[in-house]
C-alpha cells in the first residue's frame, strides 16, 4: 500500500506491536459508489490514531463500520481486548464463522459481524459524533448515568437483588454515580451537575459528550470531529482532556478530525484517506511531509508540484 512503502521501519512501530484494532481490506460501496476502497491500517493501544483527508475522503464511513452503523460490504475489523492476537487466532475465529472468540491474551472481537449494540457492549467501542447528541433538557449528571444504563439493566432487568434493592445492586449504582462524578471532575463540571447539558457552552458540551462516553468504560473512544466549532481556548481544553485520558487511562482512541493543530498535537499515528483509498499512514511528520498527503491537502496535480509549492513557501 502507498504509506507502507514510506515507512522503513514499519515493523517496529508502536501501533504494530501492540495493536488494539486491525482494519483489514475494508471497502464500503453504496450502489455504484465506492465510499471505501480496499482500506487497511492498524490503532496502537493507548495511542491516539487520528483518520485524515479531504472532504469525501471515506473518513466518516470507516468510522460508521467500525463502530457497527454500516455493515462493510467487504473486509475485516478485528479488535483485541487484553492483548493483540495472534493472526493465526484471527484466522480462527474468522474461520469458524462466529463474531468473537478468545485469544491467548484475552478475546478477539470481529466488528463487521456483531449486531451493532454489540459493538459498544460486548466490544466496548464508544463513539461521539460529528454533531453534539447529549440530551439537552436532562441535567449533565443524568446525561452520564443515562451512559451507563447498559451495564445497570444487564444486571437489573427481573434481577431479584434490582427489585429487593439489595446492598449489591445498591452498590452498582452508587458505582455509576461514583464514575459520573470522577468525569464530571476531569471535566471541571461537578458544580454544574443539576443544570441541564443544554445550557452549557458549545466546548463544554463536547466535552461532556467525551466524558459520556468515557463511562461506558471502552477499551476503544472513537471521535467524529471532536474540534469541529470549538475556538482556540476550548481546542486547547479538548487536547487536554484527550491527552489525559489516553495518560490516565491507557484508553485507545481513534479520531476524525479536520483540525491539524489538534491532529498534529496530540496523535501518535495518523491515516490519511482520500477518494475512499488510503494514501499514507504514518508518525504525524512523515505524513506532514508526504508529497502525496502535501498534494492532496493542497489541490495540486502531482507529487512534484507540491514539493515545488512546499519549499517555494519553505
Ligand atoms: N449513506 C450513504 N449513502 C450514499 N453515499 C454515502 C453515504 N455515506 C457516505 N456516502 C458517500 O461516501 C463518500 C464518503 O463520505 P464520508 O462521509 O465517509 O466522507 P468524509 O471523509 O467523512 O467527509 P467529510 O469530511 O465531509 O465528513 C461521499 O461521496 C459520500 O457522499
Amino acid at each position: 500500500m502507498a504509506g507502507e512503502s514510506a515507512s522503513p521501519a514499519r515493523e517496529s512501530r508502536a501501533w504494530d506491536l501492540n495493536p488494539i484494532l486491525k482494519v483489514d481490506h475494508l471497502s464500503m460501496r453504496f450502489g455504484g459508489l465506492v465510499a471505501v476502497n480496499d482500506v487497511s491500517f492498524v490503532a496502537g493501544r493507548g495511542e491516539v490514531t487520528a483518520v485524515i483527508g479531504p472532504n469525501g475522503a471515506g473518513k466518516t464511513t470507516v468510522f460508521n463500520c467500525i463502530t457497527g452503523f454500516y455493515k462493510p460490504s467487504t473486509g475485516r475489523l478485528a479488535l483485541f481486548h487484553g492483548g493483540p492476537a495472534t493472526d493465526a487466532e484471527v484466522d480462527g475465529v474468522t474461520a469458524s464463522g462466529l463474531a468473537w472468540g478468545k485469544s491467548e491474551a484475552g478475546a478477539l472481537y470481529l466488528l463487521e459481524r456483531l449486531p451493532d449494540h454489540k459493538v459498544a457492549s460486548w466490544a466496548r467501542v464508544a463513539r461521539t459524533f460529528q454533531n453534539i447528541r447529549l440530551f439537552s433538557g436532562m441535567t449533565i449528571l443524568e446525561n452520564l448515568l443515562v451512559a451507563q444504563h447498559m451495564s445497570l439493566t444487564t444486571s437489573g432487568l427481573l434481577n431479584p437483588a434490582a427489585i429487593l434493592n439489595l446492598p449489591s445492586w445498591q452498590r452498582k449504582q452508587k458505582g455509576a454515580v461514583d464514575r459520573a462524578l470522577y468525569w464530571l471532575n476531569k471535566i471541571g463540571l461537578v458544580d454544574r451537575a443539576d443544570d441541564p447539558a443544554g445550557d452549557l457552552p458549545y466546548g463544554d458540551q463536547r466535552r461532556l459528550e467525551i466524558a459520556r462516553a468515557m463511562c461506558t468504560d471502552p477499551v476503544l473512544l472513537c471521535l467524529d470531529e471532536p474540534a469541529a466549532g470549538l475556538n482556540p481556548r476550548e481546542s486547547a481544553a479538548l487536547n487536554e482532556l484527550l491527552l489525559s485520558i489516553r495518560r490516565e487511562h491507557q484508553a485507545s482512541i481513534l479520531l476524525i478530525e479536520h483540525d491539524m493543530s489538534v491532529v498534529m498535537e496530540i496523535s501518535d499515528h495518523v491515516v490519511v484517506l482520500e477518494y475512499g483509498s488510503k494514501i499514507a499512514d504514518g508518525t504525524p511528520d512523515e505524513v506532514r511531509n508526504d508529497p502525496r498527503v502535501i498534494a492532496s491537502y493542497l489541490g495540486v496535480e502531482d507529487e512534484e508540484e507540491a514539493v515545488a509549492v512546499v519549499e517555494a513557501g519553505a
